[in-house]
């Protein structure tokens, strides 16, 4: 166990209120992900991930219970709670060195700093001689890239992301899926990744959490054992890895 990026979850509930009543989402959940690894969460639409994600990235205040990150409850947002949305949330007025290095210069590193600390991520999301392009320039899997950079500036223990490449043609999804498996061994960073996509939590994870949509319990949770770098077709073929697929897609419907 890696001593940073560890998130406990105890006994957590979330909820909104909706015209004066509570309307409980997630209920009593717990959960540990270790520092350093990489966890998809799947579950059928509106059974609370976005909800669960944003409550660990501090957006959300519990109805009961916690959430620690390495030791300390999480009560706001914070440069160590990296966050990736499936929408693409760059300043568009902004080039992607700017969009990369406004974390860090909002911290109060010099600007000399923040684009040594930019350059290297454009450089490791692979958008090396974009640095002065504007997001409106991108492609939508570039600016996925430089959305990625411009978290991973932050140097955050944990990167939260929110169906990442839902919206990516197959091509452009496959490159960005491994490009993040590169950045995970490079970084250490505790991945937590939302998707609606069976394989791709197969693919990526080291654990896969399936949410049930009886107030987003964990229905099941999958450890896969398969070394990394791992061979799709391999992975997908092989009746370990089609029994695993059965396995989520059947407690999908739960
Ligand atoms: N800001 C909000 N105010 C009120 N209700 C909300 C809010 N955000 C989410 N909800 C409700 O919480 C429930 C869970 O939503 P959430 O977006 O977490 O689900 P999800 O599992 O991420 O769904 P999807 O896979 O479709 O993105 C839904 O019933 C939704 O209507």
């Amino acid at each position: 166990m890696q001593n940073i990026g560890n998130i406990d979850v105890r006994g957590l509930s979330l909820g909104f209120k909706n015209f004066g009543r509570t309307n409980t989402v997630v209920e009593d959940f717990s959960f540990k992900f270790v520092g350093g690894s990489f966890t998809s969460i799947i579950g059928s639409s509106g059974c609370g991930k976005s909800t669960l994600l944003n409550a660990i990235g501090g957006h959300y205040k519990p109805l009961a219970g916690q959430i620690l990150l390495d030791g300390c409850e999480i009560k706001e947002p914070t440069a160590s709670l990296g966050i990736v949305f499936q929408q693409h949330t760059l300043f568009p007025w902004k080039t992607v060195m700017e969009n990369v290095r406004f974390g860090p210069m909002q911290r109060g590193v010099s600007k000399a700093q923040a684009n040594a600390v930019a350059a290297k991520y454009i450089d490791m999301v692979g958008l090396a001689g974009y640095g002065d392009y504007y997001p409106k320039m991108l492609s939508g899997g570039m600016q996925h890239r430089a959305e990625i950079a411009r978290a991973l500036a932050n140097a955050p223990a944990v990167l939260l992301m929110d169906e990442p490449f839902g919206a990516l043609d197959a091509q452009m999804r496959a490159s960005l899926q491994g490009s993040l498996l590169d950045i995970w061994k490079e970084t250490h960073v505790t991945i937590i990744f939302v998707t609606h996509d069976v394989e791709e939590a197969m693919y990526l994870s080291e654990r896969i959490v399936v949410m049930s949509r009886d107030r987003g319990r964990i229905c099941e949770v999958f450890a896969l054992d398969e070394p990394f770098p791992r061979n799709k077709e391999k992975l997908f073929a092989s009746e370990g890895g089609r029994d695993l697929k059965e396995k989520c897609i059947g407690c999908l419907a739960r």
